[in-house]
């Protein structure tokens, strides 16, 4: 990460899961015009890595034609490079970790721990509906791979959602509603809590006495509540 070193400064992770189609690379898009993250996505890593004719290229090729998930191994290291070779301290990491392994790997590898996962949540059909309309290329996009890649959210990569609900890590999102809605939601949740603090009352300063840097988790019901209560 730039000139600073590991030692001196933890970057800020977001973790940005959610079912194939579901629009986390469109709001990470918006997220980084609006709020200067950068994005690394994995599945956007390993595409260049085939790409860029690596050893790996052909493994990773056959694993994502078959909506499987790629070694940790491997996505971490494009991570870790990506994140050394970027200036930026703060980052969505889009699509990782997929499933335990990945989960388990990269904290233990970076020692890094997401402040929060942003996940988007959105059903099959519409995820299906929304792939088949991408028309992007990709080897994956096709119904056989979808389903493939549907099975694998549900069995490997939810796990891990649950296991970061567990820990009070997670920000859900209706992914379901128009690009524009889901961004509102978004934006509720990575506004940094000193703009929370310039526009909210005093009665929400005490909610927003947490130490990471986007403040509490924020709900349905709690947003309500600030709109009601807004000086
Ligand atoms: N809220 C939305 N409503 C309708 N279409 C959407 C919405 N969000 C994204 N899309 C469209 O759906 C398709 C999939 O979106 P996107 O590529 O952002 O999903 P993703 O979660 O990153 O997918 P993957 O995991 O397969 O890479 C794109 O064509 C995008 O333009
Ligand atoms: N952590 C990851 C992320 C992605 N992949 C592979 C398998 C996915 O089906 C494919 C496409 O990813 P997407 O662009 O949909 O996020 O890339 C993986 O193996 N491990």
């Amino acid at each position: 990460m730039g000139t600073v070193s590991d030692a001196e400064k933890k970057p800020i992770v977001i973790f940005v899961l959610g079912g194939p189609g579901s629009g986390k690379g469109t709001q990470c898009a918006s997220i980084v015009e609006n709020f200067g993250h950068t994005h690394l996505s994995a599945g956007d890593l390993l595409r260049a890595e085939i790409k860029s004719g690596s050893e790996n290229g052909t493994m990773i090729q056959n694993m994502i034609k078959e909506g499987k998930i790629v070694p940790s191994e491997v996505t971490i290291k494009l991570l870790q490079k990506a994140m050394h070779e970027s200036e930026n301290d703060k980052f969505l990491i889009d699509g990782f970790p997929r499933n335990e392994e990945n989960r388990a790997a990269f904290e233990a590898v970076t020692k890094i721990e997401p402040a929060f996962v942003l996940f988007f949540d959105c059903p099959e059909e519409e995820m299906e509906r929304r792939i088949l309309s991408r028309n992007e290329g990709r080897v994956d996009d096709n119904i056989e791979t979808i389903r493939k890649r549907f099975k694998v959210f549900q069995e490997s990569s939810l796990p891990v959602v649950e296991y970061y609900d567990s820990k009070g890590k997670v920000r859900k999102i209706d992914a379901a509603k128009p690009v524009e809605e889901v961004f509102e939601a978004v934006k509720a949740i990575i506004t940094p809590k000193e703009e929370k603090v310039k526009y909210h009352s005093y009665a929400i300063l005490e909610e927003l006495s947490f130490s990471d840097t986007y403040g509490p988790p924020v709900t349905e019901s709690s947003l309500e509540h600030n709109k009601k209560v807004a000086v």
